[in-house]
Formats: structure tokens, sequence, C-alpha cells
């Protein structure tokens, strides 16, 4: 299939190289014929997928037997997997391997990690200009952005509301964004829009991050100068009224496509420690210098982190922010571990009685 990828059905719904040889090896281990399609919303069961024409799919009993040990596992927005016909209807036969995923972690104690997006090279998170901004919130968004394995991209939105305010709003965001570009843009105005359309390259996947209100569909339109996602004040007119919560995958003008995944609106947990490490670079950096390679940043001599808040270097709130979101990941994580290792066991078990129950079959009593 190598000779085919330039001008390949589906490079316009970003196929690439690194896919390619994950369907190549699907399609060699399976005995049916495949075809690649990426999935542009879970349901219930099935999924929606474009192959490039769109259908609906549903999961082979292999691929739903794994769902249901794992819901990670399940074909998510932005999955590539390898489809085959069979009678009237498609059948997911492979969910191929991930690259960037946004997971967003179960809550409830017995509550499973939900894969929100698959495949995700840039997450942009908006945070309104006339809002504050909520510094720590944009912390969390990011942090879940860094583990996700995409590049973060910040946007102020709604730049045009702040006014006067605007370059201190610039200022604080810079202040907790190390590490992640940021745009200012009006959705209204078109102020900063082209620099950021600039940055949608072909192929490339984005999802969008942000508080409900905070401008994201607004945006989306603009940069695609069209309506492609319903806005905040179109959906008030149909409260009450069915409206569908379809996950999409919406192509862009510079041929990069943006995931809609309304579930974001409600993250707030900060993916895990890599990501939280990786929003709070500049505390780490300044932590590496400390005289004590363990060192807690309290009373000890020598420590660069305490050095950086007493000359005004380094803000005490970020400090505490950092520590907090370290210790939720944590907890989260290790919550996390706990119930796969229950799983596992469960499984075990299970696996122990069957086998127990073969064994007595054959043995005939
Ligand atoms: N003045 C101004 N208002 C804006 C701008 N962008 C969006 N808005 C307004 O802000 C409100 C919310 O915008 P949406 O684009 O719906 O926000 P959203 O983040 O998609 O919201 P959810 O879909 O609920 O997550 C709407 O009333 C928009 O008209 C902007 O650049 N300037
Ligand atoms: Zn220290």
């Amino acid at each position: 299939m190598s000779e085919n990828t330039f001008g390949h059905p589906l490079s316009g719904l970003g196929w690439n190289p690194r896919v390619e040889t994950a369907f190549d090896a699907a399609a060699r281990h399976s005995t049916h014929v495949l075809l690649p399609a990426r999935v542009t919303e879970a349901r219930r069961g099935a999924v929606g997928v474009r192959l490039p024409q769109h259908e609906t799919a549903s999961l082979a009993p292999a691929v739903r037997k794994a769902a249901e040990t794992d819901p990670a596992t399940a074909p998510t927005s932005g999955d590539w997997v390898a489809v085959r016909r069979s009678g009237d209807t498609w059948l997911v036969e492979a969910v191929l391997e991930r690259s960037g995923t946004l997971v967003r972690q179960g809550v409830a104690k017995d509550s499973h990690d939900q894969v929100l997006a698959a495949n995700i090279d840039a997450v942009l998170i908006c945070e309104a200009a006339d809002q504050g901004p909520n510094v720590g919130r944009l912390e969390r968004f990011l942090s879940l952005a860094w583990t996700s394995g995409a590049t973060p991209i910040v946007a102020i939105t709604k730049a045009e509301l702040a006014g006067e305010r605007l370059p201190e709003v610039v200022e604080l965001v810079e202040s907790v964004t190390t590490g992640a570009d940021v745009h200012t843009v009006s959705a209204h105005t078109g102020l900063g829009l082209e620099e950021l359309a600039a940055r949608l390259r072909p192929g490339a996947t984005w999802v969008l991050l942000g508080t409900s209100g905070a401008g994201k569909s607004s945006l989306l339109n603009a940069l695609a100068g069209k309506t492609v996602m319903e806005t905040g004040a179109i959906r008030e007119d149909r409260r009450g009224r069915h409206t569908t919560t379809h996950r999409q995958l919406i192509p862009m003008p510079g041929g990069a496509l943006f995931l809609d995944i309304p579930g974001v609106r409600r993250i707030d947990v900060p993916g895990d420690e890599s990501g939280v490490d990786r929003t709070f670079a500049d505390i780490n950096a300044l932590a590496e210098q400390c005289r004590f390679r363990d060192c807690a940043h309290g009373d000890e001599p020598g420590c660069a982190v305490n050095a950086a808040v007493d000359e005004g270097e380094l803000d005490t709130r970020r400090l505490e922010r950092w520590y907090k979101l370290r210790r939720e990941a944590e907890w989260n994580r290790s919550r996390g571990d706990a119930r796969l290792r229950a799983e596992r066991r469960k499984e075990w078990k299970k696996n122990d009685r069957h086998g127990r129950e073969a064994a007595r079959r054959k043995r005939g009593y």
C-alpha cells in the first residue's frame, strides 16, 4: 500500500505512514479483507467511521470483548480502525495502535479511565480574556494536554473584551504556560486568527479544551470561515429540543482536522505526574539546582525553589498549585493501579475457574 500513500483516499483524514504501518500489520494478521477507517464518533456498541464515506460500524466480537474488560481499548473519536464488510454491516476488526490520547480519568472509585480522543497532534486550550484568566484551570488543562503526548497551544479568546487589561491578561497567562505557545485571538474582530490558522498543518488532528462559554466553537467557526460547530447562543435557542451530541471530525481550510468532543468541558483532573511536571517545568528546573537531590523545598539549606520565592521570582501560589496537582495526579494513578490489580485478579479467578471446569470435564467427573 506504500505506493498509494500520496493521494491516499484517507489522507484528508490524517492518514500517515505510522498509521499505514499499523494497518498493514493488522491486515496481514487477518483472514479477512480489511479496510482502514477513522472513527468520528463513538456510540454505544458501535462507531461512526469515515472510509472516507460516512458509515456506521459495529464491533467485532473480539473488539467488543476487549472493550468489556478494559473500556480504554474501545474504539473512540480519532481512532484508526481496520474494518470489514459483513453482510449489510461494517465490523471493526481491530483498533490500530494510538499515538496521542486524551484520557479522562475515572473519578468514581470503580470507574474506568475514558479515552476521549485518540491520535491527536495538538490541543488548543481556550481561556477567555474577559473572565480572569483562571491560571489554576489553565495549569490543569495544560497538565492533561502534556499527558496526552500532543502539543498544547493556548488561545486567549475574546481578546477585545479585555480592553486595556489585555497586556496584563497575556502576561498572567504566559506566566503559567511554560513551554506552550500563546495566541491572543478574537473570533469577533479577527485578531490573531491568521497566525493561529497558519499552524493548522494538513493532516494534523486537533482538539479543543476549555470551559463552557470560553469561545471554542466561535473560534473554530472564525478559523473555518463558516459555521462548523454550533455556538452556545444557538444551542440556547434549542434547549429542550433533541440535539445531537455526536462527536465529529471537522476538516479545516488548512487541511487540519478538529475533533469535537463535548465531554471535555467537565475535565478537571490533571492527567499524570509527567504532565504536571511538564506544566511546571520552571519549578522543576529550579528544583534541580537545590543543594540536596531529594530536597523537599522545606527548611533545607541551599533550596533553589525557596530562594526563588524569596527573590520574588516564583509565586508561592503557583508553587502550592504544583504540590496540589502532583498530589492529585499521584492519587489518581495509585487508585487506577489498584483498580487494574483488582480487575486482573478477577480475570485470573475467572480463567482459573474455567480452567478447572474444563479439566473436570476432560476427566469426566
Ligand atoms: N465579544 C466576543 N464574544 C465572543 C467571542 N468568541 C465567542 N464569544 C461569545 O461567547 C459566547 C460563548 O461562545 P462559544 O463559542 O459558544 O463558547 P464554547 O466554548 O464553544 O462554549 P461551549 O460550547 O458551551 O463549550 C457566545 O455568546 C459567543 O458569541 C469573541 O471573540 N468576542
Ligand atoms: Zn529545594
